[in-house]
């Protein structure tokens, strides 16, 4: 793993005039420059299909890093390195005009010919755009050349084979950065910290000592104004197939050999190969869908998902997922994992809660409702941290028990200096760290396991809408876990 502790390169942006660049990707370099991370000596090249003057791309730069960045400073000399180059991505004869610009930003700022070519369209045209680039000779130079790639990955396995066959003619796999935004966060990249560096959590991390793992990523927002991208992704292929599968495989995988990058990502795909495969048949006892109804959010009514602008008003798209993953290794059998997800749900909260078994005799509480088990709970967002609930007495006489929890708040240290994800994954891909991008065998796995789910629910017409937006989802979720003898772990304060 090459990781240069302060890169140089040009990066390339393609998409610069949409909205992936201006909330995420300007702030981020934003920050990066201003921490000194990358080398003063930085250039940046935006490429759309309006019009603009690089000073128009310049002043739209410094918009989104103060309408996003409280104290921003030093603005002009930052935005003085950003350069605007307007084509179509389609018109094979505008990249010979790129390539001479990318010289002269080389020459310009001393860059030795690192590119990063940052994919932030719609992925019809990731293809084509990696094609022109080795066609015209732009990944020919005497640095490193890497693609930065958007989700989503395809849209089923087949889809996704042929988009990757197809940047695969020009860029090798240790050359692709595929995003996947959650492995950039905080607390996710802590899963591995908290269950490798402490003997207490890894010598009980398996079937003997947990129950079940729940693992929560639930939003207040609808679908907002991503109706048409939403309409043919639902929230299986857009929330599940990536940042939940990964959240799981963290959770599961075996420790790696060495903190590598492929030694972790072959951990990572083994837990993926391990899931256990579903016929069709299947998918009801594992999965269960929903789609949010008309309801409270936040104080005031907000409509349902079929009301939402260029969704089917008789849509049979899920806006909530919740399901049963089972993995079918020495470590894992019989625990499940339980995974939901959803739009316009109570509150938005990503938690992982690790539930251990109860003790075999326990001498303080005889009954099912004065027992607590022990639980560990990851806070991924909006707060950061981890929280142990234990047991332990009761002030005063007699033996009575009391749950209590031992909090440690990660965010609130450091709540202002928390790197965002985008930070950190443009910061690793500039260093050529490709640890918390996705490999190709994780996103293939992952989506033949999610396929088989898709195939059911796209034969049958879900009886939609059945959660109401502002609730935690569809009754039958609930009932999933009550099967096996567990319910969910509230979100918000676990001891209520
Ligand atoms: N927005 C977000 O928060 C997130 C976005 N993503 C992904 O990032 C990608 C971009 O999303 P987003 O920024 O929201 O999309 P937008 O629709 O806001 O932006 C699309 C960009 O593509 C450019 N573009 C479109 N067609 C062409 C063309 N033929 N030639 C050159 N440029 C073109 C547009 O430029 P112009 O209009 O000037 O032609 C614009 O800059 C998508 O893959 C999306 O799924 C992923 C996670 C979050
Ligand atoms: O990738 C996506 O993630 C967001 C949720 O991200 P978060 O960091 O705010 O949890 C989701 O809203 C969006 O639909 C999806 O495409």
């Amino acid at each position: 793993m090459n990781t240069e502790q302060k890169p140089k390169a040009v990066i390339v942006i393609f998409g610069a005039t949409g909205d992936l660049a201006k909330r995420k990707l300007f702030p981020s370099i934003y920050r990066l420059y201003r921490s000194k991370k990358i080398d003063a000596d930085f250039a940046v090249v935006g490429v759309g299909r309006r019009p603009w003057t690089n000073e128009e791309f310049r002043s739209n730069v410094s918009e989104s890093i103060q309408s996003s960045i409280k104290q921003s400073s030093e603005l002009e000399e930052f935005s003085s390195h950003f350069y605007y180059h307007p084509f179509d991505v389609t018109n094979p004869s505008s990249y010979l005009e790129l390539k001479s610009i990318l010289s002269d930003m080389d020459s310009k700022y001393q860059i030795p010919g690192n590119r990063m070519f940052y994919m932030a369209m719609a992925p019809e045209f990731f293809g084509t755009i990696a094609r022109n680039l080795k066609k015209e000779g732009l990944t020919a130079t005497e640095g490193w050349s890497r693609l930065v790639i958007e989700k989503p990955f395809g849209h089923n396995l087949p889809s996704a084979q042929e988009l990757n066959d197809e940047i695969r003619e020009a860029f090798s796999e240790d050359q692709i950065y595929r995003i996947d935004h959650y492995l950039g966060k905080q607390m996710v990249q802590n899963i591995e910290v908290i269950r490798f560096s402490n003997a207490l959590f890894e010598s009980v991390w398996n079937n003997r000592y947990i129950s079940n793992i729940q693992v929560t990523s639930s939003e207040v927002l609808g679908v907002e104004d991503r109706g048409r991208y939403y309409e043919n992704s639902g929230a299986l292929r857009d929330m599940v197939q990536n940042h939940l599968m990964q959240m799981v495989a963290l959770l599961a995988m075996e420790p790696p050999i060495k903190l590598e990058t492929d030694e972790i990502r072959s951990e990572k795909v083994k837990v993926m190969r391990a899931l256990r495969p579903m016929m069709e048949k299947d998918v009801a006892d594992y999965f269960v869908r929903g789609q949010y109804g008309k309801g409270e959010s936040e104080g005031k009514t907000v409509p349902g998902y079929r009301e939402e602008s260029n969704v089917d008003t008789e849509s049979n798209t899920e806006t909530y997922v919740a399901g049963k993953v089972m993995i079918d290794n020495f470590r894992w059998a019989g625990v499940p994992f339980y995974i939901r997800t959803g739009k316009r749900m109570a509150a938005k909260s990503t938690k992982i809660v690790v539930q251990f078994r109860d003790l075999p005799m326990n001498l303080y509480s005889k009954d099912v409702d004065s027992k607590h088990p022990n639980l560990l709970v990851i806070h991924i967002q909006p707060d950061e941290g981890i929280t142990l609930h234990l047991n332990a007495k009761e002030s005063g006489g007699g033996s009575y028990v009391k749950p209590i929890k031992l909090d440690y708040c990660s965010n609130c240290v450091d709540q202002f200096n928390t790197p965002e994800a985008y930070e950190k994954l443009i910061y690793d891909g500039l260093r050529g760290d490709a640890t918390n991008f996705t490999h190709w065998d994780e996103v293939s796995l992952s989506w033949s396991y999610v396929d088989t789910i898709s195939k059911a629910w796209e034969s049958a017409k879900a009886d939609f809408p059945n959660y109401a937006s502002g609730s935690m989802g569809p009754k039958a979720a609930d009932e999933m876990l009550e099967k096996d003898g567990f319910h969910w772990w509230p979100i918000t304060d676990i001891v209520e």
